[in-house]
């Protein structure tokens, strides 16, 4: 089981993960493809990630834009797998990390 990051360790974290944001206390982040095809391309991509990582996003994809809120369900908060998932997510979509 995953404990809860404290404030600090989110805040922290947080600075470490360009284009996310915290969000009814969920990592979220808006990212935007040239295309659909791109877009789902992406997400193909995640999906085998998080799968791997047993970690699933909350997502929403509308044609070539793509929204993600990253939360532990079974913490009921942010976990170190949310910032795991996160930096994984912007990796494949060409963010340093
Ligand atoms: C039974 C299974 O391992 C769990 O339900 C996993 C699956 N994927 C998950 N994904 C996310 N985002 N949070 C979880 O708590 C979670 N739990």
């Amino acid at each position: 089981m995953f404990e809860k990051l404290t404030e600090d360790a989110l805040a922290a974290a947080l600075e470490a993960l360009p284009g996310w944001v915290l969000r009814e206390n969920k990592l979220h982040r808006v990212l935007t493809f040239v295309d659909f095809v791109e877009a789902f391309g992406f997400m193909t991509q995640v999906a085998l990630v998080a799968e791997r990582m047993n970690h699933h996003p909350e997502w929403c994809n509308v044609y070539k834009t793509v929204a993600i809120s990253l939360t532990t369900h079974d913490a009921d908060g942010l976990t170190d797998k949310d910032i795991e998932l996160a930096q994984a997510i912007n990796r494949l979509a060409g963010y340093p990390v």
